[in-house]
């Protein structure tokens, strides 16, 4: 587990250095995927707009969430914010310093990562739910099209 907590280090690590002028950026998706928009936003909102995407997303909240919980039962994982202080395998005080925010602020435990399940969800919800409605709309439109160019040549 050492292995894949270090590793995990590293990738935050390397994140939070090179990756710092996309932070407004990744910070927005993240807080825009964040689980918790479900009850209160997207559900009430695409239940309005299409009641299929509105049903599919309080599942993916229900189902996603119950899952979560199970895997961290079983798992019960270390976060990496308090793992690199508790591990021995840096020696000499010289654990790395991982910047903290306010999502990463969780006392429970982190593996696997609720936010970063729920938020995927939301996501692909969202991303297919959008990507089928441009399909059809699009579909309807060389349909149109073709019916329009097959009168003029009668
Ligand atoms: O399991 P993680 O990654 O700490 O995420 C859990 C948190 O994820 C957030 O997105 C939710 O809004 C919180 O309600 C939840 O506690």
């Amino acid at each position: 587990m050492d292995f894949l907590h270090r590793n995990g280090v590293l990738v935050i690590q390397h994140l939070q250095r090179d990756y710092r002028a996309y932070y407004d950026f990744l910070n927005f998706m993240s807080n825009v995927g964040d689980p918790r928009n479900i009850f209160s936003i997207y559900f009430p909102l695409w239940f309005q707009l299409n009641q299929t995407v509105g049903t599919k997303m309080i599942w993916v909240a229900v189902i996603g969430d119950w899952f979560n919980l199970i895997f961290k039962w079983i798992l019960f994982g270390h976060r990496p914010y308090w793992w690199v202080q508790e591990t021995q395998i840096y020696p000499n005080h010289s654990s790395p310093c991982l910047e903290q925010f306010p999502t990463t602020c969780e006392t429970g435990p982190g593996s696997p990562s609720g936010h970063a399940m729920g938020s995927s969800c939301v996501w692909y919800v969202m991303v297919t739910a959008a990507l089928s409605y441009t399909v059809s709309r699009l579909d309807k439109s060389s349909i149109t099209l073709h019916r329009h160019a097959c009168g003029r040549g009668l």
